[in-house]
């Protein structure tokens, strides 16, 4: 016996012993779930403060402790052990108050608890209201979920709808807009969300308002409606309407500030100026001046203010680095400039509400609010910016005379404490002057000027509160000569627009530039890149296009001519029945070309299709080949059989007098195109429950073919656990597959053959791909290398 060799004799008792270890392992697992499952339901969290000593498991305590999370917050200690119950929540808290993690702990711990693996598809669904906020929570999952083996994918739009589309049939867990999740579920067949366990809506009360209602109604009547649902929210809806559109079961109504005496952060100190319209500039601009070693971020109404400070106050240099940002940029730009901000000591950010909500900007000291928010629940996300997280912060709200009274009032009523200081009249400084420069030097600079006048009195004039915002008590002429412009220009205001639902309106649908100004579409964007494709796709034109668009047809034959202007030229249609014609002779053979010589070209006719120039005898044998003929074909045209076996087209037309009895035509086609419609999406409705069906019954077969594998497997690794078990790997080191302390492998033969060891390879990466972990040494910098984990798994 060859030195290492096992004695054959040895091999039958190794078999039991690993099937046995095996067993074993899978069954302390098993009850390690159970316990967890049990201690969660009895579970009493009067008592606890920390992480540790909730009840999920070593993969999401690792991971909250490898990102520094270890104190609850008080919405995480009620909400997260009610959700692990398995609760409906409605949680409201103050914003910067962790409600984050309130949600994604108990995300991971149902699929956890629930087993679940790749082959059980989308399990988990979290829902935000823009791309920034959806990144954000994606990265914290990233963290938290570090230890987990699940898939999970962005969907954000800003891309390529097939290319999202082709990863996301891969995924566990979800975190989307609600524009693009729609589109993604009407037309990407490869997503199943028949087996959906948890929806999450981070800001419902903003998903849920009318501006998200389609993208929302569509999501939710394409999900199963015995999954949990978690709601959060520092502005929470209680409106029975909404969540009755949710279906929500027996909701938990989660609110650890409800009794406190402000809505606001304790450590937040707020305040409000009065300013007339046409000083709100220079005060701004005195105020960034003042403060150039601070973190400011300013909130503007719409683009086009953002971007007229932005470039104005960019050339008068204000001495502090001056960023901008709103839902119009490309994404790449959003994502860079959020994290230049974030990451930025002093700096002043121009925004608009793109970034009111959910984003966790750290260390911002003052939040100023040149115009006044909409509604006191804008307010409250926008100073809710600062002062996050026991931090202190600052903000100041600018109020026209006129909005003063309803505004005070309106925040008086939701618990924001307020007070008012002035300006030092001193220090404020004018930049009219400077400003007239500008626009006098530079149009486009004059021209956004206007535009920002323009969109700012519409963004004034649609808004519902008439008691804050009312358009003919402002100075509007003063204002615009406040921004550097020659006079006010004039402005078409749209009636019964809604300002809610423009400005979440995908930028695809607002159609012209101007109308989108408003407070306007900072929510979501469209990926307009397909539109764009479409129309290039139209504006591709032959030579024979051209051709046959001269202006001048003279400079063809008389014949040629002639053909043109009937259509087909062959003056004798009808007669000819073949399909196909060469008109060789007569013309063609002899025709003038533009520079007035005589070619060998000819023209061939199809019959009913326009002549074809052949310049030579290849070119002529290609469009007689069978392969071109067919794109003469058409068609062809479907019929039906009836009983006696005669064929009818499809529609066929009525007899008259029946047609004139049964009344108004108008309405006969309304009634004919209803009954259609609806005849088209029952069978639609049909196609795509067999399709689920099947993919279901497809993913069930893969699911239990990929089990089989495992136990053939013969190694004591179990992958047939669909989560890779934690354990304890060091300080830095990924969860790899556990090679180590694997028993003995299978007796070799005596000799191997190529299958054999193809079988071995094909095994291994099946292996491999079941139990995958990737691991990114670097944290994601760009939205390539978000989309690149979302492709993998949460590493
Ligand atoms: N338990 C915790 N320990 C320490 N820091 C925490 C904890 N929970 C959350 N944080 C930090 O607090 C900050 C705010 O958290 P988060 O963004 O979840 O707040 P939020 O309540 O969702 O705010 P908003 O209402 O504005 O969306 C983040 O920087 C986060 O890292």
């Amino acid at each position: 016996m060859a030195k290492g060799t096992r004695p054959a004799s040895s091999l039958p008792q190794l078999k039991p012993r690993r099937k046995e270890s095996r067993s074993l392992k899978r069954k302390r697992e098993e009850e390690e779930l159970q316990t967890l499952e049990k201690t969660a339901q009895e579970f009493d969290a009067s008592n606890i403060s920390q992480f540790s000593e909730l009840p999920i498991s070593r993969a999401t305590t690792t991971g909250l402790d490898k990102s520094h999370f270890k104190i609850l917050t008080d919405i995480q200690r009620k909400a997260i052990p009610l959700a692990l119950k398995g609760r409906d929540i409605l949680g409201a808290a103050k914003t910067g108050s962790g409600k984050t993690l309130a949600f994604l702990v108990p995300v991971l711990e149902i699929l956890y608890r629930r087993k679940w693996t790749q082959e059980d598809g989308l399990g988990a669904l979290i829902i935000s209201p823009t791309r920034e906020l959806a990144i954000q929570i994606f990265e914290v999952l990233r963290k938290v979920g570090q230890r987990h083996s699940f898939s999970a994918g962005l969907v954000i739009g800003g891309k390529n709808l097939q290319d999202e589309r082709e990863r996301l049939g891969r995924m566990n867990i979800l975190v989307c807009t609600p524009g693009r999740m729609k589109q993604h579920l009407e037309q990407n067949p490869d997503l199943d969300t028949y087996s959906l366990q948890v929806l999450v809506l981070d800001e419902a009360d903003r998903i849920l308002d009318m501006g998200f209602k389609d993208a929302i109604d569509a999501i939710v009547q394409g999900i199963p409606k015995n999954r949990q649902t978690l709601l959060f929210s520092a502005t929470q809806t209680k409106n029975v309407n909404d969540l009755a559109r949710l279906s929500l079961k027996d909701p938990e109504y989660v609110s650890v500030h409800e009794s406190a005496s402000s809505a606001t952060p304790g450590k937040l100190q707020q305040h409000y100026i009065i300013t007339p319209l046409p000083e709100k500039l220079d005060i701004l601009w005195s105020f960034i001046r003042a403060n150039v070693k601070s973190k400011i971020l300013v909130f503007l109404s719409s683009t086009k203010q953002v971007r007229f400070v932005y470039e104005t106050f960019r050339q008068m240099q204000p001495g502090i680095p001056l960023l901008h940002l709103h839902g119009k940029q490309k994404q790449t730009a959003r994502l860079d400039i959020t994290a230049n901000f974030s990451g930025s000591k002093n700096s002043c950010l121009f925004a608009t509400d793109v970034v009111a909500r959910g984003l966790d900007f750290p260390a911002v000291d003052w939040v100023i609010q040149v115009d006044c928010p909409e509604d006191v629940d804008t307010y409250i996300h926008r100073v809710g910016r600062t002062a996050r997280y026991e931090r202190d912060g600052r903000a100041v709200l600018f109020l026209c005379p006129t909005e003063e009274k309803g505004m005070l009032e309106k925040l008086k009523v939701k618990k924001v404490p307020i007070e008012k200081i002035n300006v030092r009249q001193n220090k404020k400084q004018s930049i009219q002057k400077q400003l007239q420069g500008i626009c006098f030097k530079e149009p486009e600079i004059k021209y956004l000027g206007q535009k920002a006048f323009t969109s700012y009195a519409r963004s004034v004039y649609i808004q519902k509160d008439k008691d804050i915002f009312d358009l003919e008590k402002l100075p509007l002429q003063d204002f615009a000569t406040s921004l550097g412009l020659p006079g006010a220009p004039r402005v078409k205001f749209m009636k019964g627009e809604d300002a809610k639902q423009r400005k979440n309106a995908p930028r695809a649908l607002l159609k012209d530039d101007d109308s989108s100004d408003g407070r306007g579409s900072d929510g979501e964007e469209e990926d307009q890149a397909t539109k764009k494709e479409e129309k290039k796709k139209k504006e591709v034109r032959t030579k024979y296009d051209r051709m046959f668009e001269r202006q001048n047809q003279n400079i063809f034959t008389p014949h040629f001519t002639e053909m043109v202007r009937h259509g087909d030229g062959s003056g004798d249609e009808g007669k000819d029945e073949d399909f196909l014609a060469v008109k060789g002779h007569g013309y063609g053979s002899d025709a003038e070309d533009v520079d007035g010589e005589k070619t060998s070209a000819r023209y061939i006719q199809v019959h009913g299709k326009e002549p074809l120039l052949v310049d030579s005898k290849r070119r002529e044998k290609l469009a007689t080949t069978k392969k071109a003929m067919l794109k003469y074909k058409g068609k062809g045209t479907k019929l039906i059989f009836d009983d006696e076996g005669e064929a009818h087209a499809i529609y066929e037309l009525e007899d008259e007098e029946a047609f004139v009895k049964a009344g108004d035509a108008e309405a006969q086609r309304g009634k004919f195109l209803a009954e259609e419609t609806k005849r088209v999406s029952a069978a639609d409705e049909e196609d795509k429950t067999v399709a689920k069906e099947k993919r279901r019954a497809k993913k069930e077969r893969q699911k239990a073919r990929a089990l089989e594998d495992i136990e053939d497997d013969g190694s004591d690794f179990d992958g047939g656990v669909p989560l890779v078990p934690y354990q304890d790997y060091g300080e830095d080191s990924a969860p790899e597959l556990v090679e180590e302390g694997r028993p003995a492998k299978k007796q070799k033969k005596w000799f191997e053959d190529d299958s054999e060891e193809e079988r071995k390879k094909e095994k291994e990466s099946k292996r491999k791909r079941k139990t995958k972990v990737v691991q990114m040494d670097e944290a994601p910098e760009t939205l390539e290398d978000l989309e690149a984990l979302a492709a993998g798994l949460l590493a």
